[in-house]
């Protein structure tokens, strides 16, 4: 594991004074509790602190917060924190001496600095009964943090995982949050929306969709300047956003009460960089209207009516941010008697704040027909901006019926797991059942009507020669339709939602994203064949690759995640679903990758063979060369290619394609299904480490097996152990809720990374950025 040095210079310390609460909370002082009862001491070689801390001698017996360490598993406690100091530069790190004598949890911030450290709190609406203030005894830091326990018997845990405190008084809480961060947090409001004028988000109902959606911004002091922030989660993006504020207190005092408006100047800080302090930041007018929210909790600053709005100098990404406040009917229900929701000058208004924008904004489905599931994706965006994800649905399932109906808004889960009753039997009877979902929610007006979608991006395994996403013309059509024979389980499925869009969404652009176009960069001596060049050149037989849709989508959030530009850099990545393959991605593109001409070659399936010798083919049966009763007109498949792709994989060796199923049973048939995917895995990632010249930076796993089978990923990481790349056990086994979440062992030669991929969204992505698509009216005419 990659220790953090721990130098113990002290920038600052804090939590004197005592809360005010303990009465209500026991006490485990001098009772029979041990916290670590369960648990046994890790055996490696963690060391102590440098400095042994003294017994505890602040304040009375009490404790300031709690943490749950193992959370869900059997060791699960609860451990009492005491009083906490913030030591050391670099990075710096919590000590809190916990109950006993002795007992010592040391939480590892992430940098350095403050724009890296953030404690999350929930916005009201999340817990809708109580005082919204009371959130703030929640505190969150996303993304994995190093956490150190240890007492006289040993050291418990030394390991990264999400912080998550729970204090026992808000005045605790806000001194906590003010020395983690080295600045105050000097008052924070729930917003439902930010947006800035480079994201503008509203629909024809005047409806605002933003950057980030019911969250709770902050607004901090620096400690040692006159400089102040504002904080929020930005959700589409998943990460921090803060902006520096100039002169936050000279405008304070010059607000328009009367208006219940104030001026901020702002400007992008960068997460992880250093507010920007020259003084080229233009003015704005941002019509903010709220009412000063009474005296803040925060360490007893005047809250004067606050703020909204940012314009940062040109260049940053930001210009303004529009805030619209949680509305006045939703924040009186059930407010009567203690239930209240308002405290003494909660911001309620009515008005948002409007933006006027000149970017054009959109809605973009998104669909996605893979071999065993269509999902749809619902985004808004504005030209060259990132969309916003609004709804998610899927039915999955397809190749082991009943099917399953998923429905995500926002992050509501409308429908989780419904096994479908009607008939579907094909990837477009699983597209209308979709559409009709979205359409028929009376709780989202945005896609009331049909003619709201303006463009629908589709997933087109194989696009041949197609380098870049088309707009279905009748053209590209037809081409498209030319290569139905590639990609048996996939292209004709596509067009016929292509088709049924045409139908049901006159208005809308059809887009076609094409899984191949990833991999045009493959170099030729990787994508030749080995055969009659002229015969290969006449008939375009070579490696296409597919999932490159995906690949794009792993290879920009895995460099995101490590902190570095895509082109630099190398991994080898995994997209395990219900067609599998495996892609060498050197300097941020394709180098190589496991599927060939068709997406039959390479890794085995849920009903594929993968990779077997050619000739396999003609042995297996007499009548192979022909025609298969179910070729169509759309589809010419040979009896050969029909056991290939439909009558392999997990289906012929299981009877299940369900991988789920078969990494946790102990039924023979399934373990040697199991142990032969493992074995053809490592097999590309041996091959792919050394075409890679050992340049990796990780190994990631996608798609729904590569996603959620622990016990696969485990075992292919075991098996290459002698490459460098180490599983870290317990990182493995939570549950994956980050686009990308580690759960490689750290101080490993290589990383094991996951990645949630997301292929709708990429699709989406790349036509927001498309200016011709902003330009052209494609199948409309
Ligand atoms: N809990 C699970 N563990 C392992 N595999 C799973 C689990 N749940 C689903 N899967 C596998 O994920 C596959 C679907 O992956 P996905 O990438 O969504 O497929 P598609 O190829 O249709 O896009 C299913 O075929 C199933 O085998
Ligand atoms: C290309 C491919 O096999 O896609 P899927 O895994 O979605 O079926
Ligand atoms: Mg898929």
């Amino acid at each position: 594991m990659a220790v953090p040095g721990s130098s113990t210079s002290s920038y600052v310390s804090s939590s004197h004074s005592a809360p005010t609460t303990y009465a209500q909370y026991a006490s485990p002082t001098g009772s029979a509790y041990t916290p670590n009862s369960a648990i046994s001491p890790l055996t490696s070689e963690s060391s102590g602190p440098e400095t042994p801390l003294r017994p505890l001698d602040l304040g009375p017996p009490g404790y300031h917060a709690t943490i749950i360490l193992f959370e869900q598993t059997p060791n699960e406690s609860t451990i009492y924190l005491g009083p906490w100091e913030v030591v050391g530069t670099d990075p710096p790190r919590v000590i809190w001496r916990c109950s006993y004598e002795g007992e010592v949890l040391e939480h590892y911030l992430p940098s350095d600095s403050p724009a890296d450290t953030h404690p999350y709190t929930l916005h009201a609406q999340h817990r809708r009964f109580g005082d919204p203030r009371e959130l703030e005894l929640y505190l969150t830091f996303k993304g994995p943090q190093r956490v150190r326990y240890e007492t006289p018997d040993g050291v418990f845990l030394d390991d990264y995982m999400e912080v998550k405190y729970e204090f026992t008084t808000i005045e605790s809480s806000i001194q906590f949050q003010g020395d983690v961060r080295r600045r105050d947090l000097v008052d924070w409001f729930d917003v439902d929306v930010i947006w800035s004028d480079t994201h503008g988000r509203t629909d024809n109902y005047g409806n605002v969709r933003g950057l980030g959606t019911i969250q709770r911004i902050k607004i901090w002091r620096d400690r040692y300047s006159t400089f102040h922030y504002i904080s929020f989660f930005a959700n589409h993006r998943r990460r921090w956003k803060e902006y520096l504020v100039n002169d936050f207190e000279p405008a304070v005092r010059q607000r328009d009460d009367r208006h219940r408006r104030l001026r901020l100047q702002a400007r992008g800080a960068r997460r992880g960089s250093a507010p920007d302090t020259s003084n080229q930041g233009r003015r704005f007018s941002a019509t903010s209207m709220f009412r000063p929210r009474q005296a803040s909790a925060a360490n007893g600053a005047q809250a004067g009516p606050s703020t909204v709005a940012a314009q940062p100098v040109s260049g940053l990404d930001v210009r303004y941010l529009g805030i619209q406040f949680t509305r006045n009917e939703r924040m009186q229900q059930g407010t009567d008697g203690p239930n209240m929701i308002e405290g003494p000058g909660w911001v309620r208004l009515r008005e948002h704040v409007y933006m006027p924008t000149e970017s054009v904004f959109t809605f973009i489905l998104s669909v996605n027909a893979g071999s065993s599931s269509v999902k749809i994706s619902v985004f808004t965006t504005s030209k060259g901006q990132d969309p916003t994800q609004i709804a998610e649905l899927q039915v999955s399932g397809l190749t082991s019926p009943p099917p399953k109906l998923d429905y995500k808004r926002g992050s509501t889960s409308v429908i989780k797991s419904q096994d479908v009753d009607g008939k579907i039997e094909s990837q477009d009877d699983a597209f209308s059942l979709l559409l009709q979902t979205l359409i028929d929610d009376a709780d989202l007006p945005e896609i009331k009507e049909k003619d709201h979608i303006a463009v629908v991006t589709h997933r087109i395994v194989h696009g041949g020669d197609f380098n870049n996403q088309e707009i279905i013309t009748p053209d590209t059509y037809h081409k498209i339709e030319e290569l139905n024979d590639l990609a048996p389980l996939h292209n004709a499925k596509s067009l016929e939602i292509v088709k049924s869009c045409i139908e049901k969404l006159p208005s809308a652009i059809n887009v076609a994203c094409f899984d191949s176009q990833f991999h045009s960069t493959i170099p030729d001596h990787i994508r030749t064949y080995p055969i009659d060049q002229a015969i290969a050149k006449s008939n375009r037989l070579r490696k296409y690759g597919f999932h490159g849709i995906s690949y794009a989508f792993i290879t920009r959030s895995v460099a995101d995640f490590l902190g570095k530009p895509p082109g630099e850099t190398n991994i080898i990545a995994l997209h395990l679903g219900s067609g599998a393959s495996a892609c060498a991605i050197k300097g941020g593109k394709s180098w190589d990758t496991s599927m060939g001409l068709t997406p039959l070659a390479g890794l085995p399936g849920a009903t594929r063979s993968g990779s077997v010798d050619p000739s396999l083919v003609f042995h297996y049966a007499s009548d192979v060369g022909r025609l298969s009763p179910s070729s169509t007109k759309e589809l010419h498949i040979s009896r050969a290619e029909e056991i290939l792709n439909q009558e392999s994989g997990w289906k012929s060796l299981t009877g299940t394609t369900n991988f789920g199923t078969i990494a946790t049973s102990s039924d023979p048939t399934h373990k040697l299904a199991f142990d032969l995917f493992v074995d053809r895995i490592c097999g590309f990632v041996g091959t792919y480490y050394v075409s890679l010249r050992g340049q990796v930076d990780a190994l990631v796993f996608a798609g729904g097996i590569g996603e959620k089978s622990e016990q696969l990923r485990a075992a292919v990481v075991e098996q290459c152990q002698c490459l460098g790349f180490e599983i870290d056990e317990s990182k493995n086994s939570k549950k994956i809720e980050s686009v990308v979440q580690d759960v490689g062992k750290g101080g490993a030669r290589h990383g094991v990374l996951v990645c949630q991929t997301d292929e709708q969204f990429e699709m989406a992505r790349a036509v927001a950025e498309d200016e011709k698509i902003w330009k052209e009216d494609g199948m409309k005419n």
